[in-house]
């Protein structure tokens, strides 16, 4: 989705997002010798990656401080948005997490992640886009407003979100694991300590667990047991066992509620010249699954008939 550009934030946040992609996907000697680190240091990449992700993390405290310091008194419904819920929840200590403000930075991006692959996929697949919109506009039509508690009857928007995942988990190597013991997998040994990433990425679309796995179909969902709660591992965009997401069900009601509101209030057409097909599905480079090129959508509000 494309956003006005406000003294230059956007194109500033995308230059980051970009630069923070290019740096994590360069290749680092320490991670693979460590006694090599000192190659990665004499070539300037560590301190690349240093200066990259302090800017990175400075423009998103920034909005994290800007709705810490704002007086405007926001009405629940009207003006309270993400960050002022996430920040509730650690000022009340509700939240069976402790939530720092580094939770709170990266899950800015996981969400807008899933929002953009989802709208990106809906809009590739018209059939899926009218039934979500159905979906979404008989349940919620009779109020005028999406309610948060309806949320679990929207059955196919929940296999929107399923199936995007599938496709493009936000975090496509989920977080580097280290193993805590000897173990063998598949005749290969094992040692203690060794780094071990999991590619969620091409689990979703290894043909052996998945029928046409790269063709996106909610359907697969419906009437289906799979759930990405860590127990189906051929779904694990939020990773499992102990260090398995413990916001899964936040950051999953908040994409589904976001994306609700989007179908609900707008129907979405492209812009004048472009055509369904020229909409690309490229990834930039790095740890995080960003589209390479902007999703640009027009949206018509909903005139209710
Ligand atoms: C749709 C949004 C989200 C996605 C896609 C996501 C994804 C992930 C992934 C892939 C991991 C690493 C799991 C692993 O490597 O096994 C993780 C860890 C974590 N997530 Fe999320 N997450 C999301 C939302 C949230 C929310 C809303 C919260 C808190 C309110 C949260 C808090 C955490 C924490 C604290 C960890 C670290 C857990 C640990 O190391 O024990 N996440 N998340």
């Amino acid at each position: 989705t494309c956003y006005e550009d406000e003294d230059g934030e956007r194109s500033m946040f995308e230059n980051l997002l970009s630069d923070s992609q290019a740096v994590s996907a360069n290749f680092y000697f320490s991670d693979y010798f460590p006694c090599l680190g000192w190659v990665d240091r004499l070539t300037g990449k560590l301190n690349q990656l240093d200066k990259t992700f302090k800017a990175l993390d400075s423009f998103f405290q920034g909005l994290v401080d800007e709705h810490m310091t704002s007086d405007e008194k926001k009405t629940k419904f009207e003006q309270e948005d993400f960050i002022d819920v996430l920040l509730q929840l650690q000022k009340d200590g509700s939240s069976p997490i402790k939530l720092t403000s580094n939770h709170i930075k990266a899950l800015l991006q996981t969400q807008m992640l899933l929002r953009v692959w989802a709208m990106t996929e809906l809009v590739k697949n018209p059939n899926s886009m009218k039934k979500a919109h159905q979906e979404v506009r008989n349940k919620a039509g009779n109020r005028g407003a999406i309610d948060e508690n309806d949320l679990q009857e929207y059955g196919y928007l929940q296999a929107v979100i399923k199936e995007t995942m599938q496709l493009h988990p936000p975090a496509p190597l989920l977080v580097p694991h280290e193993t805590t013991q000897k173990c063998n997998i598949s005749g290969y040994e094992i040692r203690p300590k060794t780094v071990v990433h999991v590619n969620a990425w091409a689990i979703g679309r290894d043909p052996e667990s998945w029928e046409n796995p790269e063709v996106f179909s909610p359907e697969r969902f419906i009437g289906s047991s799979i759930d990405f709660r860590g127990r189906d591992f051929e779904l694990i965009p939020f990773g499992a066992g102990r260090r398995g997401c413990p916001g899964l069900h936040m950051g999953v009601a908040v994409v589904e509620f976001a994306l609700a509101n989007l179908l609900y209030w707008f129907n979405w057409e492209l812009p004048d010249g472009m055509k369904r097909e020229d909409i690309d599905t490229d990834v930039k480079p790095g740890i995080t699954m960003h589209k390479k090129n902007p999703l640009c959508l027009v949206p018509r509000k909903w005139s209710g008939n």
